[in-house]
């Protein structure tokens, strides 16, 4: 999961990248072009900024520290390779996979995320989605504002969620905050987690496919891996069945969109929740009539409230770094 989105910028933050006190540490910003919004307040306090996008290449060889804000274009072997003197890759997202994960530990790089400042938020999220999924809340909403209930009537029931079978497919920080909330709403959960969590009292299965094979909705909020890539797909799907339901908060290609768009066609789902598409902020138009689909362009990540932790998180990180403290929230290390 990512602070933003694959390009979205990050609300409410206040400071532009820029050059400071030639005394500070040196941190190259990595961003989209599109990123327009602005880094953490406190960031240029501690750390001297240098924006790849605006700064010269040349300048760059003996910087050892590298802020994914975003995340950025991907971090690639021939990336790297412009750093010979990079040591840690700090991301401002939950999820990495714009980072060679197995490049950076071969080249001894480490790197961090965000850890859990906003675990809460995408949990809160995707409680939300699965809650206006299986009671139509968004639907009848755009119902009610075309004027359509004096004329045709009350709007179709939706399906209870107390009682849902609802497994989770990754059980980390905001998968288990995600247990944690639905558990208090009666939900039956189960989960299907990289490994077993014996000390917690929900059901393990080991695949998606059992897991969909015992669940009525199934939540995506894995990180994605070669291993997770369409980790949701046409099998899948079948096993979830006509009436199942998908949520996705984690990355889009978590699920095999295409057939997700099939199976939703064909009446062989019964709906999904979607924060994050294969293509972002492309979204398959299929999806655009169906009302049993609830669409959100990459939302779930942060909320302004949040935006502190995550501060704390990836300034507390670098200056471990330069401190050769551990760091907060590493991936690898
Ligand atoms: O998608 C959001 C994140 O990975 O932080």
């Amino acid at each position: 999961m990512a602070v933003t989105g694959t390009n979205q910028s990050p609300p409410a933050l206040s400071a532009t990248a820029h050059d400071g006190d030639d005394s500070l540490p040196v941190v190259l910003i990595h961003r989209f072009p599109t990123f327009t919004g602005s880094l953490f307040p406190s960031l240029p306090t501690h750390f001297r900024l240098l924006d790849l996008l605006t700064t010269d290449a040349s300048n760059l060889q003996s910087a050892s520290a590298i802020l994914c804000v975003g995340p950025p274009p991907p971090v690639t072997p021939e990336f790297l390779d412009r750093f010979p003197s990079l040591k840690i890759v700090v991301c401002s997202s939950v999820g990495v996979d714009h980072v060679d994960l197995p490049e950076c530990r071969q080249r001894g790089i480490v790197v961090t995320n965000a850890g859990s400042a906003f675990a809460e938020d995408v949990a809160d999220y995707a409680v939300a989605l699965l809650i206006d999924v299986l009671r139509r809340v968004s639907a009848a909403d755009r119902y009610v504002r075309a004027g359509s209930w004096p004329v045709k009537g009350d709007y179709p029931l939706g399906s209870k969620v107390s009682g849902k079978r609802v497994g989770i497919l990754g059980l980390g920080r905001i998968g288990s905050a995600i247990a944690t909330r639905l558990a208090a709403f009666g939900c039956q959960i189960r989960y299907s987690s990289r490994k077993e969590k014996p000390s917690l009292p929900f059901p393990f299965y080991k695949t998606a496919l059992d897991l969909a094979a015992n669940s009525d909705v199934l939540i995506a909020c894995c990180a994605l891996t070669d291993e997770t890539f369409h980790v949701i797909n046409g099998e899948v799907m079948t096993v979830l069945g006509k009436q199942g339901v998908i949520i996705n908060v984690g990355r889009g290609s978590l699920v095999d969109e295409k057939e997700l768009v099939e199976f939703l066609l064909r009446g062989d789902l019964g709906g999904a929740g979607l924060d994050v598409f294969e293509d972002e902020p492309h979204v398959p138009k299929e999806l655009f009539a169906l009302d049993n689909v609830v669409l959100s362009p990459h939302s779930a990540v942060v909320t302004p409230e949040s935006i502190g932790t995550l501060q704390d998180v990836v300034i507390g990180n670098l200056k471990a770094f330069f401190a050769g403290q551990p760091l907060i929230s590493p991936v690898i290390d």
